[in-house]
């Protein structure tokens, strides 16, 4: 997406494979500048297109030196915007002016005192003249060539920061990132403000203007939108912005998929009719979803499955909605992201989520994702900001795919309805306990495993529930919740003596990564 407005020129994070891309992005939205990650193999030409304001290179497990590690386009380093290479970032910048990276002696990993040399220079302005910093790294610059000037060392890793004496490229072996770098979100803001001359625009109340401006550019007057509503955050968020913007040529549809929680489709229809004056349709597309997922155990098609059933009954529906030339969705980053990313976005695919990767490629409408460049919390903020009530803003998120994913194996309507009435005990009970906001996401998994219990003194041969509970902000890395052991007791308890078919219930103790949230 082009962005010609120079307020929102981004900040491209080019990813090659560090664990803090999305740290790096945050940080930078911290200081109202607004960042995107990219793939390394993003051509000049691209980059040109993308009008950025600055480059961030990101840090990466592998050595510069090595047979096929990623590199970037030179041309990156031709544009004349300014350049800040992280670890491995600055190892790549070095190397393509003129520099050489070897092993150091000894690798650096954790606290480090970091020497400023200089304090007139921009990138250190107002950082102290010694000051703990954050290293992970087995190689380093061994010699920066003549083109680069010093900017500050560790004891052991004498071009710990460096600027190019022509160029704005400037690199740092240190991760300012990291909340273990006292001084790195200053660093980062230097470099933003000082050398790019941010202007720290990228807000939420300015987000929201140009949304609506830009959603009015592209909606004509005799169109309408078809909104994807699931009870959810962002879609709520979304179609709130839309009713700004287009007032009531905006048409809730919210599918009942038949893969909904307890009393979810009730929940969804009052607490909408309380909150928006937009057309809320209620459809009912039980049937179509449980016949398109028949038979199906394999998690990613499960996935396609359900984004295509979406879009024919959004389609069904748009034929009684005159002039509904759109379909609008609560996509979020992360959904872009993990489903592989749009073109210039990093490329392994973890999970198709439906509103994304499952998507068909014949749409027959046109997408208005107003959300898919923010991240969850983000979107909270938003939706706080456009006058949602909290109840709403701070639900818990509920995948679109919703229990399908989380009856493995395959789904018919006996299944769904054992998990269903195992997930409604577990969340009474962390309700009962106060714990349901404290708590991010919060759900129960039936596992295509049997296992042999006692019960009434006679031999079971039953399912087994896994509970899950995650903690996060932004739900791209998440631990799992430290609950009360009595909590999870009485919800163990509950369920086995009341859900017909369970006779093992285990709490799921994975954080993301390794795991993932949803368990397909
Ligand atoms: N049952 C549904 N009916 C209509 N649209 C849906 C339904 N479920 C999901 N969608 C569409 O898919 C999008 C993505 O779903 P997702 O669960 O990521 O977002 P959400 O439900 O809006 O928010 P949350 O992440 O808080 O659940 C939604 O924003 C919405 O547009
Ligand atoms: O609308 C959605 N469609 C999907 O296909 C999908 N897959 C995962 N999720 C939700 O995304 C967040 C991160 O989940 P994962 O760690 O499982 O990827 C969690 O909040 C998940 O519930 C989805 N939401
Ligand atoms: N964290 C990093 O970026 C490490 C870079 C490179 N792999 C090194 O060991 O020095
Ligand atoms: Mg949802």
């Amino acid at each position: 997406m082009e962005r010609p407005d120079p307020a929102d020129r981004p900040i491209l994070v080019v990813d090659f494979g560090s664990q803090y891309v999305q740290l790096i992005a945050r940080r930078v939205r911290e200081r109202h500048a607004f960042a995107r990650i990219v793939r390394h193999d993003l051509t000049a030409e691209r980059a040109r297109e993308l009008n950025p304001m600055a480059i961030i290179l990101s840090g990466g497990p592998s050595s510069v030196y090595e047979q096929g590690a990623p590199r970037c386009d030179p041309g990156l380093f031709e544009l004349g915007v300014p350049i800040l290479g992280i670890c491995y970032g600055m190892q790549l910048a070095c190397e393509a002016l003129g520099g050489t990276v070897r092993p150091c002696p000894a690798g650096e990993y954790g606290r480090a005192e970091l020497k400023v040399l200089d304090h007139s220079e921009d990138l250190f302005h107002a950082v102290p003249e010694s000051t703990t910093v954050w290293m992970s790294h087995a190689d380093q610059v061994h010699d920066a060539g003549p083109d680069f000037v010093t900017l500050a060392t560790t004891s052991t890793c004498p071009l710990a920061a460096v600027r190019h004496k022509t160029r704005p490229v400037y690199g740092i072996q240190f991760h300012p990132e990291v909340a273990h770098t006292p001084y790195g979100a200053l660093i980062l803001g230097n470099f933003l403000d000082r050398i790019c001359h941010s202007r720290g625009t990228w807000t939420m109340e300015a987000f929201i203007e140009r949304s609506v401006v830009e959603i009015r550019e592209r909606v004509g007057p005799s169109d309408r939108v078809v909104c994807g509503l699931s009870g959810g955050v962002d879609s709520a968020v979304a179609a709130a912005l839309l009713a700004k913007a287009l007032g009531p040529r905006v048409v809730c549809v919210f599918v009942d998929n038949g893969l909904l929680r307890a009393g979810e489709r009730n929940a969804v229809a009052e607490a909408f009719g309380a909150h928006s004056n937009a057309e809320l349709r209620v459809v009912d597309a039980t049937e179509p979803f449980l016949r398109a997922l028949d038979g199906v155990s394999d998690p990613q098609e499960k996935r396609i499955r359900i984004g295509h059933t979406f879009v024919d009954v959004f389609r069904e529906e748009a034929k009684s909605i005159p002039g509904a030339r759109f379909l609008a969705q609560g996509t979020l980053y992360p959904d872009v992201i993990e489903s592989g990313g749009d073109r210039d976005g990093p490329a392994a695919t973890i999970k198709h989520h439906h509103n994304v990767g499952g998507l068909p490629a014949e749409l027959g409408f046109e997408l208005i994702e107003p959300l898919r460049d923010l991240f969850k919390d983000e979107v909270r903020r938003l939706g706080l900001e456009l006058g949602l009530p909290d109840s709403l803003v701070w639900r818990h998120p509920f995948p679109g795919p919703g229990l399908a994913v989380r009856c493995l194996g395959t789904i018919n309507a006996e299944r769904l309805e054992v998990l269903r009435q195992a997930d409604s005990i577990f969340l009474d009970e962390l309700r009962k306990a106060g714990l349901e906001r404290q708590v991010a996401q919060a759900f129960a998994v039936l596992l295509p495993v049997q296992s042999v219990g006692v019960m009434g003194d006679g031999r079971t041969y039953e399912n087994a529930i896994a509970l899950r509970s995650v903690d996060t902000d932004d739900f791209m890395t998440a631990d799992w919740s430290r609950l009360p052991h009595d909590l999870l007791a009485r919800a163990s308890t509950r369920i086995i003596n009341s859900v017909k078919g369970i006779n093992r219930v285990v709490y799921d103790v994975t954080s993301k990564p390794p795991g993932t949230i949803e368990w397909e």
